[in-house]
């Protein structure tokens, strides 16, 4: 047997269309497949991400064990784990997936100045960062125009899962952690979350390409009809291969409106390895007064704003760990543009509570509603009202999330403040802002 070599697991937490995995496998030693639980990032991460991240390696390492391998778990600062992994097998090298945010750039310098040989492979984009770059400039600050060199790049092949995998003898694989006990982390844990691991992920793309992608054109707005895919948290922990989706679903009726979403998060990834300070500073600055009002912003968290759409939108977080794609731009809009609090505050609840939350695309989409990232229209509008009788024309998504208001039939739930001679729906708030016309 060979020189043993490690891959060190990060938002890849899957055995298909793994390119790490496959070229460590290529050499004739045993793999070691590791992941690192850091104590600090665990402390400050959502309960839902925890919980899901738990459940993704259980799922991985049950994957692993009935190929033969298994998954290593170790503790502390991933630097010094992989050099003490390195060091108890004989390993000189590490393979790894490359990621866009801050920390990842930092993780792979730590992980350098060991000495150990480190590769870093694609895996978490189906287009990797830097893949498509304008003729002027590193990446591409506006969509249109990446959509259009993304659409014409050229994919790589989609690895299989492998057959089996060697550990070396007598390595301790660790203890997996109860991750979703509820000791530690932030937010609450959704009564609805979405369960982690690639098996789930893996079933719910099958259930996707047959029974909803066709529709996606036409209803992935459709509030109510929550007709979008559900996968984000999988591809955030990478349990699915983002280009394993992609290329399913290209060639399948409704497959091109759908890639295009993928290409969105593709577009964020790049930013964010352009501008790793994309959590913490304006992309564009503007000259802009942010107001400070604690009351608004915790009335907006509880979702008791008094504007049905807004609250239906941060209601289902609390209870999923999820939003839709269409409240989120009109929650994100609300808070940053009609009550001119920071995006800043606004994202770090949502990071509190989304499964799917990451660096590039929650801050990325944060800062291109609040008007700071990479909109062309940064002053762009997204009247509530407006919004509410377009994408949940009969209100069955807000009596969904808002219960003070089931007894509101049809669009009458959108307009609670007109009830009872403009005294409003008793338990419901009158709204804190004007929701529009
Ligand atoms: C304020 C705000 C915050 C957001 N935060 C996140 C986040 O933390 N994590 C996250 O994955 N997405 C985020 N999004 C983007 C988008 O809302 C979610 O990806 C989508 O709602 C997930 O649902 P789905 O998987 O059913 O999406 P689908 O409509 O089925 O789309 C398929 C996939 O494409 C990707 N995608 C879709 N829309 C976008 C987008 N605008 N930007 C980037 N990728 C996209 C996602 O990976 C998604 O799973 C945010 C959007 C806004 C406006």
């Amino acid at each position: 047997m060979g020189t043993p070599v490690l891959v060190l697991l990060t938002q890849d937490l899957r055995l298909h269309d793994h390119p790490a995995l496959t070229a460590a496998l290529r050499g004739p030693g045993p793999v070691v497949p590791l992941f690192v639980l850091e104590p600090a990032l665990l402390r400050r991460a959502a309960r839902n991400r925890r919980a899901y991240l738990g459940e993704a390696l259980a799922d991985l390492r049950s994957a692993l064990r009935a190929r033969g391998g298994d998954l290593v778990l170790r503790r502390g600062d991933t630097d010094a784990e992989v050099l003490a992994l390195a060091r108890e097998t004989g390993a000189r090298t590490v393979h790894l997936s490359s990621g866009v945010s801050w920390f990842a750039a930092r993780r792979e310098e730590a992980l350098r100045a060991t000495g150990l040989e480190v590769r870093t492979h694609p895996g978490l984009t189906v287009v990797p960062p830097g893949g498509v770059t304008p003729a002027s400039g590193d990446h591409y600050k506006v969509f249109t125009p990446y959509w259009r060199s993304w659409e014409s790049a050229a994919w790589r092949e989609v690895l299989p899962a492998p057959e089996h995998l060697d550990l070396p003898d007598g390595l301790d694989p660790g203890e997996l952690p109860d991750l979703a006990d509820g000791t530690e982390g932030v937010g609450v844990l959704a009564p609805d979350r979405v369960r982690g691991g690639q098996a789930l992920a893996r079933e719910r793309l099958r259930s996707w390409l047959d029974l909803g992608l066709a529709d996606y054109g036409d209803r992935h707005d459709d509030l109510p009809g929550a007709a979008t895919s559900g996968l984000s948290a999988d591809l955030r922990f990478g349990c699915l291969s983002p280009l394993e989706v992609a290329t399913a679903a290209r060639d399948l009726p409704g497959g091109s409106e759908y890639v295009r979403q993928l290409a969105w998060r593709d577009f964020h990834h790049q930013v964010t390895a352009a501008f790793p300070a994309i959590n913490i500073r304006d992309y564009r600055p503007r000259d802009r007064e942010w107001r400070t009002d604690p009351e608004a912003l915790a009335a907006w968290k509880e979702g008791r704003t008094g504007v049905p759409i807004v609250d239906a939108g941060m209601r289902q977080l609390l209870r999923e760990g999820f939003m839709h794609n269409r409240t989120r731009m009109i929650t994100a809009a609300f808070l940053t543009k009609t009550l001119l609090v920071h995006w800043r505050e606004g994202a770090a609840h949502f990071d509190a509570h989304l499964t799917d939350g990451d660096v590039a695309n929650e801050y990325g989409n944060w800062q291109w509603t609040a008007g700071t990232g990479n909109d062309t229209r940064p002053n762009r509008a997204f009247n509530p009202s407006r919004q509410a009788k377009r994408f949940d024309p009969d209100g069955v998504y807000v009596r969904r999330h808002v219960p003070e208001l089931a007894g509101l039939a049809g669009a009458l739930a959108h307009t609670p403040w007109l009830e009872g001679f403009g005294e409003g729906v008793e338990g419901y708030p009158k709204p804190i802002a004007d929701p529009g016309k």
